[in-house]
């Protein structure tokens, strides 16, 4: 049997910002290849922070987290380029190049695949010009290829980043809220998108959402923070609609019950 890819294990991990800011207080998740993870919180409650250790956007201050039987918390030089290169970041303001057409917005999710003078050259291969094309068939913005990114809606440039998470062929595709800026129409078609490199391509797929309509509707499983911590971890059909209140409540409203 082939073993699939886009495990992620992560043990004992603590980042304290700079400033003192605790940003995640030793977190434990075993996330198994092709779970669809999302993980929900108030603000603050390290979302994010979490996301940018596990593509080491940022370090962690103790712990690991190991992708596929690989810690990136230690990884360098060639070895941290090919474990990231296997996962793919959606960003809640789609993090696009504006002034660049869709197609070359698409085609950059394969510079991890090529020397830095070639892909600012644009030398990209016909291969990798086809993946490119299938990848905004998927999302269904084809048609949009030649379009520059900053003509295209929210929406849009959210699949065109879809996109260029597919040709990078990841096995772990992280997403920062990324149908904040959306409406609901697109929140729908965005998270469908997700949905389906989750399914179809078999991919890990880990989600910060505000939003617990959200999260029940696409979440195989659904993981809580609350103040840098791991308060809340339950597959899909075992989570109730009460049990975010060990997630949502304000601290505040936790020390005036007291
Ligand atoms: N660069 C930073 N320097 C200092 N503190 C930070 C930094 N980034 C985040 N924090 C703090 O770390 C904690 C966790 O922030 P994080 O952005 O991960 O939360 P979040 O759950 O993603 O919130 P949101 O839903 O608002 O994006 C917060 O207290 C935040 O203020």
């Amino acid at each position: 049997m082939v073993e699939q890819n886009g495990a992620v294990s992560i043990k004992n991990v603590s980042k304290i910002y700079p400033n003192g800011t605790i940003g995640l207080n030793q977190v434990d998740l075993d996330i198994k290849a092709g779970e669809f993870v999302v993980i929900v919180g108030l603000s603050g409650a390290g979302k994010s922070t979490l996301l940018r250790a596990i593509n080491r956007l940022h370090d962690v201050t103790s712990g690991t987290i190991v992708i596929d039987g690989q810690d990136i918390t230690q990884a360098k030089g060639r070895q941290l380029r090919n474990i990231r290169r296997n996962i793919a970041m959606i960003f809640q303001n789609f993090n696009l190049v504006k002034r660049a057409t869709v197609g070359r917005n698409v085609l950059n999710g394969r510079v991890g695949y090529y020397a830095t003078w070639q892909s600012i050259l644009g030398l990209f291969s016909a291969a990798d010009k086809q993946q490119a094309i299938v990848a905004l068939e998927h999302v269904n913005m084809l048609e949009k290829y030649y379009i520059r990114a900053d003509e295209l809606s929210g929406g849009q440039q959210q699949r065109v980043a879809i996109a260029r998470a597919m040709v990078q062929s990841p096995h772990v595709v992280l997403a920062d809220e990324p149908i904040a800026a959306l409406d609901p129409k697109n929140t729908q078609m965005v998270m469908d998108d997700l949905k389906r490199l989750n399914e179809e391509l078999g991919l890990t797929v880990i989600v910060n959402l505000h939003s617990v309509p959200l999260a029940l509707q696409y979440a195989s499983r659904i993981v809580g923070l609350r103040a840098g911590q791991l308060v809340y971890d339950k597959p899909i059909d075992e989570v109730n609609q009460n049990d975010f209140d060990a997630i949502y409540v304000e601290e505040s409203a936790k020390e005036s019950s007291k």
